[in-house]
């Protein structure tokens, strides 16, 4: 292997993401604060330092494997636009390092910064030809600099074809890091520019700050793991951008378990639903919110022949139709298993004239996008502030996956794909209340503006009755009297975080029942919230 010689500047700060609230910037806004962060630098200064920061990174990834040997090279696909610069000052940083590393640039450069970059990566040797390779199996790294967030059409000819071969690579040989973004994804959506090709690649090094689309849709099967290099910029978020979902936007809204605390102090729950035929659903929610912390988890059926008792949690209080006082709860899940029959509705109609917080999933959704009178009391009651005693809103949570998040908005669920931030965002603002869009890369939005991107969660989750189970632990979460907008995220994050811990444990991604789910999120939360202190 060769000795790589230490890069001329001091490391670039490379961050990983996880567990960080990092603001996630759309394309607008990057473009604006590019513009603000290359004022007053140098020129080609933003390109030098992702060109390094992309060198410092594989450096140091492959430090371990040896997979940057002179006989196994470096094959670096450059695109046309800044992209494909950033690339080409990559290739200048390896081969000054002493690593073997060439260019594949279909196209020459067009970006004035990108020509300068070419300029260097001549002057400095890097073997630079514009034909692919018939094989890419015997390079160590595969980098894919073609597009990053210029990319304004879907790929097409030579760039297609580079797409499809660096995907295969990935998949096959691993090792494949993209610059910036994986070519072909929108980074603001994580669906693939106009339904084109795009790379899959195993990592990514994005730059300046971190993008939604990298967490969404197909953007984290895209993009494998993701680094964040800020290149030196502080970039300002407007009030308004979206955060990675991180604890320590939710930590510290949990309460105190203090020795003088008893079960009141961590609220009841009722979990209202089930009809008849489909008394899992509640019972399944109802387990989670018990090993959430609640103190106290009822389930209020709408349909008959429910059972008396659950065998294995005969902590749960069971009760059969209209025989529970909701108002005599902290907080009502309503919605699972509930059907849309004439005790459904009467028994939604009752919980949105309550005060308690409310968490809304499945038919409580259907009904309500069908019903205009229930959304109308829906959101007056978030509006005129139905808790009334400090004069604000009642927390309202509502958790629907795309589909019901489609009907709720009267669209259809590929609209809502296409733009599940915008979507989730536009749900929160139409029923004045917290909004849980359910899928890959969840996104949990607030009246008020704020935004959210989940990090944690797999396809473990893609089985029934998970939705219930998220239900019944946000529904406790706003027993313990969590804000509406921070239960959700807490949920949200716990519930896939459980996932991908079981998932490690040999109980997914394929077979993981939604059960299952439960203790795992008891111990991740008191690891994460109550840790034990020596
Ligand atoms: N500026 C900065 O401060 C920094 C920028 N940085 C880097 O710049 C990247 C953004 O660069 P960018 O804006 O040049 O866009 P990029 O993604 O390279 O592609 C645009 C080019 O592709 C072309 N093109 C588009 N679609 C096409 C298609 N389907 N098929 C073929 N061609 C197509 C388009 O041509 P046109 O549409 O004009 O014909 C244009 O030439 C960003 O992701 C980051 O990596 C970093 O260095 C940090 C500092
Ligand atoms: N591929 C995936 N990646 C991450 N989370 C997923 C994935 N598929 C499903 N989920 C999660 O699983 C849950 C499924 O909820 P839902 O669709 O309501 O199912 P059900 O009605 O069967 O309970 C949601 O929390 C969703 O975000
Ligand atoms: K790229």
């Amino acid at each position: 292997m060769t000795n790589p010689r230490p890069l001329p500047d001091h490391p670039p700060q490379l961050l990983s993401p996880n567990d960080r609230p990092l603001p996630l910037f759309t394309v607008a806004q990057l473009r604006e604060l590019e513009a603000r962060g290359a004022a007053g630098l140098p020129a080609h200064t933003l390109m030098v330092r992702a060109g390094a920061a992309s060198a410092h990174y594989l450096i140091e990834r492959a430090a371990h494997e040896g997979s940057l040997a002179t006989e196994h090279p470096v094959w670096i696909a450059a695109g046309p636009g800044n992209n494909g610069g950033d690339a080409l000052v990559l290739a200048t940083r390896l081969r000054q390092a002493g690593i073997a590393a060439e260019v594949c640039m279909p196209v020459e450069v067009k970006a004035e910064d990108a020509r300068w970059a070419l300029g260097e990566a001549r002057a400095a040797g890097v073997p630079i030809s514009h034909v692919p390779p018939a094989s890419l199996d015997a390079f160590g790294w595969v980098v894919d600099g073609l597009f990053g967030i210029g990319l304004a059409r879907p790929l097409e000819g030579i760039f297609a074809e580079l797409a499809v071969r660096i995907g295969r690579r990935a998949t096959t040989h691993g090792r494949v890091l993209a610059l910036d973004v994986p070519s072909g994804l929108d980074s603001d959506t994580g669906n693939v520019v106009d339904g084109g090709l795009a790379v899959r690649a195993t990592e990514t090094v994005t730059f300046l700050g971190a993008k939604p689309g990298l967490y969404m849709t197909y953007g984290r099967d895209l993009a494998g793991s993701v680094t964040l290099a800020p290149l030196g910029v502080d970039l300002p978020p407007a009030a308004d951008v979206a955060r990675l979902n991180a604890p320590a936007l939710f930590a510290p809204h949990f309460p105190a378990r203090s020795f003088a605390s008893h079960k009141g102090t961590f609220g009841s729950l009722a979990v209202v639903g089930g009809d008849t035929g489909m008394c899992g659903a509640p019972i399944l929610a109802a387990r989670a919110a018990l090993h959430t912390g609640a103190g106290k988890v009822h389930v209020a059926f709408v349909g008959e022949g429910a059972p008396a008792y659950d065998a294995p949690y005969p902590e749960l209080m069971l009760h059969p139709p209209g025989t529970l006082a909701f108002d005599a709860m902290d907080a009502l899940a309503v919605g699972c298993g509930m059907g849309r029959g004439a005790n459904a509705i009467a028994s939604l109609q009752k919980a949105l004239g309550c005060n308690a917080p409310l968490l809304l999933d499945a038919d409580a959704l259907n009904l309500i996008a069908s019903d205009t009178s229930l959304a109308g009391v829906l959101t007056a009651g978030a509006v005129k502030g139905a808790s009334g005693a400090d004069g604000t809103a009642r927390p309202c949570v509502l958790t629907p996956h795309p589909l019901e998040a489609a009907r709720l908005l009267g669209t259809d669920s590929t609209s809502i794909q296409r733009d599940r931030l915008g979507s989730a965002r536009a749900l929160a603002a139409r029923f004045a209340a917290v909004v849980v869009l359910k899928g890959a890369g969840t996104v949990i939005a607030s009246p008020d503006g704020r935004a959210a991107v989940n990090p944690t969660g797999n396809a473990a989750l893609a089985t029934g009755g998970t939705g219930d189970v998220l239900g019944g632990i946000i529904g406790a979460l706003l027993a313990e009297r969590l804000p509406g907008y921070e239960a959700a995220l807490a949920g949200v994050y716990l519930h896939g975080l459980a996932a991908e811990t079981l998932t490690a444990g040999g109980s997914g991604p394929a077979g993981l029942t939604a059960g299952e789910l439960a203790p795992t999120v008891r111990t991740l939360l008191n690891r994460l919230i109550y840790p034990v202190r020596d």
